[in-house]
């Protein structure tokens, strides 16, 4: 039986049928949408085949070490994205719609899985994840940045997520990005901030180092100094982020330097401050580099 057709006749002053035309016009508009959808899924099945074409290139340069992602290009991309959005979707869905395709075209490329650091805390760092990775790139929990460092050392091309803020009990990491060949940070995340980011934990990324599309406008040192007082600590606060934790005695510490390099800030600004403060500077390894924080506020 029809129900429809035996459903009682509307009561007078509900909703009335909408007009002829204006049915028509909603059938029109989804014929549109059903004509934007199929243009944009043709135009990412364009991308997949000039993706092909790019390992291709990519792999008769030479130029593929062990992940296809490029810290740079990434950074740059997702900036423009952000500034030249505009319209009533958010901001937040259109950069994570970007962050997947991206991601996951770098994954077709190389696959790789993603390493993440859950001892401050699982939920904002496996959002973290998911939103700039995906859910086809694997996710990969450990319980602390010493295994995430070892598990990216170990990989041929993974990716790894590490607090870029001192984390409770979590000593100084970064050490284990001291050699030569060891692992690096290559990127922070989000690549644009602001202040209700729906995944706005900021992470440094780490990698094997990046031979091909590093982005050096942020050097990040692994300082060891003693003498570690507040009045350095004021003095570097306009020239570097510093993360300190004790280290190797009474007032020693480890630090992780994040020097913006501009015409105030270099190494040599950082040294000079830390000995102008009574702090002698033992050891200084450059443990990676990212591109310059950069941050979206809603008037541009
Ligand atoms: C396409 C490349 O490889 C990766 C994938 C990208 C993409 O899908 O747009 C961008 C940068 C890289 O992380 C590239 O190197 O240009």
């Amino acid at each position: 039986m029809d129900k429809i057709a035996n459903a009682p006749a509307a009561p007078s002053g509900a909703i009335s049928p909408a007009p002829a035309d204006a049915v028509a016009d909603l059938g029109v508009l989804r014929e549109e949408i059903d004509r934007i959808d199929a243009a944009m899924h043709a135009l990412l099945i364009e991308r997949s085949q000039i993706i092909d074409r790019l390992v291709a290139v990519k792999r008769a340069r030479g130029a593929e070490s062990g992940s296809a992602f490029r810290p740079a290009r990434e950074a740059s991309m997702m900036r423009r994205i952000v500034d030249r959005h505009r319209g009533i979707l958010p901001l937040d869905t259109v950069e994570g719609i970007w962050r997947v395709i991206i991601s996951t075209f770098t994954y077709v490329q190389a696959p790789y899985a993603v390493h993440a650091d859950l001892a401050s805390g699982e939920p904002a760092m496996r959002d973290t994840s998911r939103f700039h990775f995906g859910f086809t790139v694997p996710f990969i929990g450990h319980m602390g940045a010493g295994g995430v460092v070892s598990a990216v050392a170990r990989s041929r091309g993974d990716l790894g997520l590490v607090p870029a803020f001192a984390a409770p009990g979590a000593g100084a990491w970064w050490t284990a990005l001291e050699g030569e060949h060891a692992p690096k940070i290559i990127a922070r995340l989000p690549f644009v901030e602001r202040a209700d980011h729906p995944a706005g934990l900021p992470v440094f990324c780490i990698a094997h180092p990046v031979t091909d599309g590093a982005v050096t406008e942020v050097e990040v040192w692994s300082l060891h100094v003693s003498g570690w007082n507040g009045q350095a600590a004021r003095a570097l606060a306009p020239l570097a982020e510093i993360v300190a934790v004790p280290d190797r005695g009474l007032d020693g510490a480890a630090l992780l330097a994040s020097i913006p390099l501009d015409a105030e800030a270099s190494l040599d600004t950082v040294l000079a401050a830390l000995r102008a403060s009574g702090v002698s500077v033992r050891a200084a390894a450059l443990v990676g580099s990212h591109a310059s924080r950069y941050t979206h506020t809603p008037q541009g």
